[in-house]
């Protein structure tokens, strides 16, 4: 029998994919004289969102990578929005085209999200790049799914059988940005998956089920220690900000205390999927730039 009551180390795991990422950049650089470009463009205040975008500033440029950030106002019109992206799709020089999430509420992510050329599209939330990534063509992964299944396959090499195929997965939350494209991911492994939501009737049953449970729905502790199946591998996505005593404190979608003696291994919040999903975004910039200059894009990190 395999142990219980493993955490899962995305933090270190993340910073492992960044030193390779560097290498490949230096390499790109030496080799091709490419040095890929990443282009952040934020919308407005949102604290948590500024601190994410100077996170990827300089995570970007601590790889080796040139990363540019571009603040608008809260009040900027959707059709200048677009106006600047139809401008760094037409520049040759970026590689990457990031639009910080949430916009303003007088804009339309999907329309925006829309006006990136897919081959920037490093979020890997074009239309373009899910579809291709449903029909099993090559695609620019999201980045927190992307992250979220390379924790897992480590986790399952290091106390499991490595193997995928078969497994029950669930996941609670249907995003396109987080549940979608996850559960195509799981589907390409051959696992068997329910995306579940806040209108599945026996939740807790259902996910009793998962040999994988992916939790993905953005309520603190929403998944509960006796939800978890024994022995199972829980992936917790959720970033939620809580007071606890008086002072600010970040936890999951999954009672994390509850769950971990239950699970084979379990990522923690914070330092588990979060770290991975700007590493995921390095490397979704790198595969960009090597499809854009007809390079070979690297292989698996
Ligand atoms: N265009 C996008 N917008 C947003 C995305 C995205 O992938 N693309 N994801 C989130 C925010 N996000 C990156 O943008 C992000 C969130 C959290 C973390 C992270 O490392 N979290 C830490 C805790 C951080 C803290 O202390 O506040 C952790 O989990 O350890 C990285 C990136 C929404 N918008």
């Amino acid at each position: 029998m395999s142990t219980r009551g493993n955490t899962i180390d995305g933090f270190g795991y993340a910073k492992g994919l960044r030193e390779r990422i560097a290498g490949r950049v230096a390499t790109l650089k030496s080799e091709h004289g490419l040095t890929p470009c990443l282009v952040v463009v934020i919308v407005g205040e949102d604290p948590a969102s500024q601190i994410y975008v100077k996170n990827k500033g300089e995570t970007t440029k601590a790889v080796g990578m040139e990363s540019r950030t571009i603040v608008l106002p809260a009040d900027t019109t959707e059709p200048d929005l677009l106006k600047l992206i139809g401008e760094l799709n037409a520049d040759s020089s970026v590689n990457g085209i990031l639009v910080q999430l949430p916009l303003p509420a007088h804009m339309s992510s999907l329309k925006v999200i829309d006006a990136i050329d897919p081959l920037k599209d490093v979020d890997g939330f074009h239309v373009q790049n899910a579809g291709r990534l449903a029909v099993g063509l090559d695609a620019i992964v999201p980045c927190t799914p992307l992250g979220s299944l390379m924790l897992l396959k480590d986790a399952l090499k290091t106390h499991g059988d490595g193997n995928l195929l078969g497994l029950n997965a669930v996941i609670v939350g249907r995003s396109n940005i987080v549940g979608k494209p996850m559960a195509q991911l799981l589907l390409n492994e051959n696992c068997t998956v329910t995306i579940a939501h806040s209108r599945t009737t026996n939740l807790p049953e259902l996910c009793r089920t998962a040999d994988v449970l992916v939790a993905a729905v953005g309520r603190p502790k929403f998944i509960q220690g006796d939800w978890v199946k024994d022995g199972a591998y829980v992936i917790d996505v959720g970033i939620n900000r809580i007071e606890v005593e008086g002072k600010s404190k970040i936890v999951g979608d999954v009672d994390f205390d509850a769950a971990l003696p239950r699970a084979t291994a379990i990522t923690p919040v914070p330092k588990g999927v979060g770290p991975m999903t700007i590493a995921c975004l390095l490397n979704n910039t790198l595969q960009a730039a090597c499809v854009q200059h007809g390079l070979p894009v690297p292989g698996d990190l």
